[in-house]
């Protein structure tokens, strides 16, 4: 689903914000004027490494937080007590309550009457893997099952827009996968989702969009598919009918332009390295040429280390 199409009005809006710490000396620009769209029936994933302002980001969103600059619109029925959020992994539960009674605590602390909580809790218990366990103190409870019962808590109250703070980390594959299901399942319902996370590959398979933080700056957004088949650094695949012998001169010359070959495949990046290539390759004939998409990672690890190049050249 393209939600700029269907949905053109974003569930909730951010404008320009900033956010600074105090340190030792000076100040540290935790965010220096980000602004996002959310909109309603998708998943949009921030990326960033250690420290790049991800928590920050979704701490003022979801309103627990309040920025140095810019604003924050939600343009939904409801306000700010209306979105879930899981944040800091399992810390958001009590954990001297049963797995039960948290989320009927947070039920009616967000609304609810205490039976309709009852019943949402038992409900979302039984659909997080828990049903068994809602009479066990948050504390007895493994990570994984404490970080299920985190999201079930988020969501209790049945929140237009959901927040999610890393909601894989220290769970297993099997819990990454129930999380995974269940988060496509509420985008399905309608759902506004945003996520952190350091799983590229758990990104990928969620994300309908992406946008990469770096040092308090977006410094990539857009539709993951989008971004991935677009990246400058995706590389271009050459498919020969035939591999070339080891004793080839043509190899040293497409290794001179950093081709990778593999058998009957040659990869290159950039497009006037491919017509260098193609010229060197000429006449063999060729099965296919087509552009391969990055994985999310790969493009983070390029996009990353572009800035960085790019800082560590400019003049100090
Ligand atoms: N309460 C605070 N006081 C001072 N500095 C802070 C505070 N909270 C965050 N910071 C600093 O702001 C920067 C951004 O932190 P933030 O937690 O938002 O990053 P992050 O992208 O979520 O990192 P991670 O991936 O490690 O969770 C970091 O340099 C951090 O040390």
């Amino acid at each position: 689903m393209n939600p700029n199409v269907q949905n053109p009005t974003p569930v909730l809006q951010a404008h320009a914000l900033r956010k600074r710490y105090p340190k030792a000396k000076g100040w540290l620009e935790a965010l220096k004027g980000v602004s996002l769209q959310l909109f309603r029936g998708e998943i949009l994933t921030l990326l960033g490494p250690n420290g790049a302002g991800k928590t920050t980001l979704v701490k003022i969103l979801a309103g627990l937080v309040e920025p140095d600059g810019g604003r924050v619109e939600v343009l939904q029925e409801g306000k700010r007590t209306w979105m879930g959020a899981v944040l800091e992994g399992n810390r958001n539960l009590y954990w001297r309550l049963t797995a039960l009674e948290n989320l009927i605590y947070f039920g009616t602390l967000r609304g609810l009457i205490p039976k309709e909580a009852r019943r949402r809790g038992l409900e979302l218990l039984e659909t997080v893997g828990l049903a068994e366990k809602a009479q066990q103190t948050v504390g007895t409870l493994s990570r994984g099952q404490q970080q299920r019962a985190a999201l079930a808590a988020a969501l209790v109250h049945d929140p237009p827009i959901l927040f999610l703070d890393e909601p894989t980390l220290g769970v297993d594959l099997e819990a990454q996968e129930a999380i995974r299901t269940w988060l496509l399942r509420l985008k399905e319902q309608g759902k506004a989702v945003l996520l952190t996370t350091h799983q590229m590959d758990f990104a990928e398979a969620v994300a309908d969009r992406v946008a990469i933080l770096q040092e308090g700056e977006v410094v990539l957004e857009g539709r993951t598919q989008e971004v991935l088949e677009g990246s400058p650094g995706a590389p271009y695949r050459i498919e020969l009918q035939a591999p070339l012998g080891e004793g080839d001169p043509r190899l040293a010359q497409l290794r001179a332009f950093e081709a990778e070959v593999e058998g009957k495949v040659v990869r290159v990046v950039g497009e006037e390295t491919l017509w260098e290539v193609l010229r060197i390759l000429d006449p063999l004939p060729l099965e296919r040429v087509e552009r391969e998409s990055l994985s999310l990672a790969g493009l983070f690890w390029r996009i990353l280390g572009e800035r960085s190049e790019r800082c560590s050249s400019l003049p100090t």
